[in-house]
């Protein structure tokens, strides 16, 4: 057993603490406090404990409220009180510019955090097996293949939660083959659920190995009949071995091939595939942070990298000449035209591919934006795309990131290209787990 003060927290939400120069991740320990430490697992680079006893306590230790907090995984920092959660999101992104910019001081600013940090997921997307006969759903345990069932998740809405339920409950009475991953055999592999806090719709996906589902029919009415809010019921098929949720192909089962969401006075009609913010609250004030960066005047010309369905850019189009997004997903695209539509916007166009191809190919043919928003997924920007953002000598370039190392390394290669960092917000789009999402604005330096 070794003691060490804990002096930050990792990535993955862990305390980081340093025993002979060697770092030291230990779960659940809170940065300031000093623990007597287990060491479970040595790695040339690291190693890794669990905390035997507190020695020193944090004043932020708090007790998880979720009965299965330690063994689901997917929220990492309810043991730690909401300020200082987003007092060490913060922390998490100023350690990431420090270590790939070299610099320090940068202007970072509070995390903007939520009122009421719970219930606020939209969307849940959750694997079901057989076990013991009983038909289980949730989250994997870390770092296994085997479920946690959960009855609620206290980061859900409600109705998701009850929609997940009902789901699970009526392919027990109907008995529906469940996917066994083992043996490849079996039918349902994960139910996605989203809904619409203002709207109040859901759409329910079944991702299935087999196609058609067995009893479909029968399925279908008993779930209609059972979820009132359901305007749209599809079904995923996923057909190969692998760890990737949705397969190629969808098909509307029942109802409309979208449901709709609200944010602010815009509406938004998401496909299944289709990628959406998961804390529409939080979304309005990310998005207002991107309009701030963006500095718009009404005259200018503004790419929506990874546009999904087309969210941002519709949120800026009020204030730009033209907005020009584009996404690698068919239906985010198609999305993304039809929200335009619905939103009274007749100056944005959509593309499908990828931003790394696109945008560098336009910049060839002389294209030369005035402003550049990018949401890209968690491994960040490719190189393809930074290096035309720098050839092009975009005057504003605003980074939004759910991934704070992909985001600081891109922004210290744009840095070199000539960009410099003028704020950065984080925005705590995920209470209760380490996540945190940036808006960044970087803009041109010329002499
Ligand atoms: C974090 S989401 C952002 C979506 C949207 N901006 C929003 O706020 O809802 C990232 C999006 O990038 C898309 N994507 C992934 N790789 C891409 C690529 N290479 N080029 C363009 N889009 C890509 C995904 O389909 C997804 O819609």
């Amino acid at each position: 057993m070794i003691r060490l003060p804990i002096r930050s927290l990792g990535i993955n939400g862990e305390g980081v603490g340093y025993y002979q120069k060697q770092v030291v991740f230990v779960d659940e320990a809170i940065p300031g406090e000093y623990v007597a430490v287990r060491i479970t697992e040595v790695k040339k680079k690291f190693a890794r404990g669990n905390i035997q006893r507190i020695l020193k306590r944090s004043s932020s230790r708090v007790t998880a409220p979720c009965p299965v907090y330690q063994e689901c995984g997917g929220c990492q920092l309810q043991h730690i009180a909401y300020p200082m959660q987003l007092r060490l999101k913060r922390e998490l992104v100023e350690e990431a510019f420090s270590r790939y910019t070299g610099k320090e001081g940068l202007p970072i600013h509070e995390t903007l955090g939520m009122e009421e940090p719970w219930s606020y997921r939209n969307k849940a997307q959750l694997p079901v097996q057989k076990q013991q006969g009983k038909v289980v759903m949730g989250m994997y345990s870390p770092s296994s293949h085997r479920l946690i069932d959960m009855k609620g998740c206290l980061v859900q809405h409600p109705v998701t939660d009850r929609i997940l339920d009902i789901a699970r409950r009526t392919l027990a009475d109907l008995s529906i083959p469940i996917y066994d991953e083992r043996k490849h055999l079996g039918s349902i592999r994960h139910l996605v659920v989203r809904y619409g806090f203002e709207t109040k719709e859901a759409q329910l996906v079944l991702i299935s190995k087999e196609n058609p589902l067995p009893k479909e029919k029968v399925l279908q009415q008993e779930l209609i009949r059972r979820i009132p809010e359901l305007v749209s019921l599809v079904v995923n098929h996923n057909p190969q071995r692998t760890s990737l949720v949705f397969g190629e192909k969808s098909r509307v089962l029942w109802g409309q091939s979208t449901m709709a969401e609200q944010l602010g006075d815009r509406v938004f009609h998401l496909s299944a595939p289709a990628f959406f913010q998961l804390n529409p609250s939080q979304t309005v004030r990310l998005y207002n942070e991107v309009m701030n960066a963006a500095g718009l005047t009404g005259h200018e010309t503004v790419v929506d990298a990874y546009c999904g369905t087309g969210t941002i850019g519709i949120w800026l189009a009020q204030k730009a000449a033209k907005v020009i997004g584009m996404d690698t997903i068919a239906e985010a695209v198609v999305d993304a035209r039809e929200n335009a539509i619905a939103n009274g916007i007749d100056h944005a166009e959509y593309h499908v591919g990828a931003a790394e191809e696109l945008l560098p190919r336009w910049a060839d043919e002389g294209f030369r934006p005035d402003v550049v928003v990018a949401d890209p997924p968690r491994t960040g920007l490719g190189n393809a795309f930074i290096q035309a953002l720098i050839r092009t000598q975009v005057a504003r370039f605003v980074y939004v990131s759910c991934n704070p190392s992909t985001l600081a390394k891109d922004c210290a290669t744009l840095v070199q290209g000539g960009y410099q960092i003028r704020t950065i917000q984080p925005v705590d789009m995920f209470p209760q787990t380490a996540q945190v999402e940036c808006c960044v604005l970087l803009e041109r330096v010329t002499e």
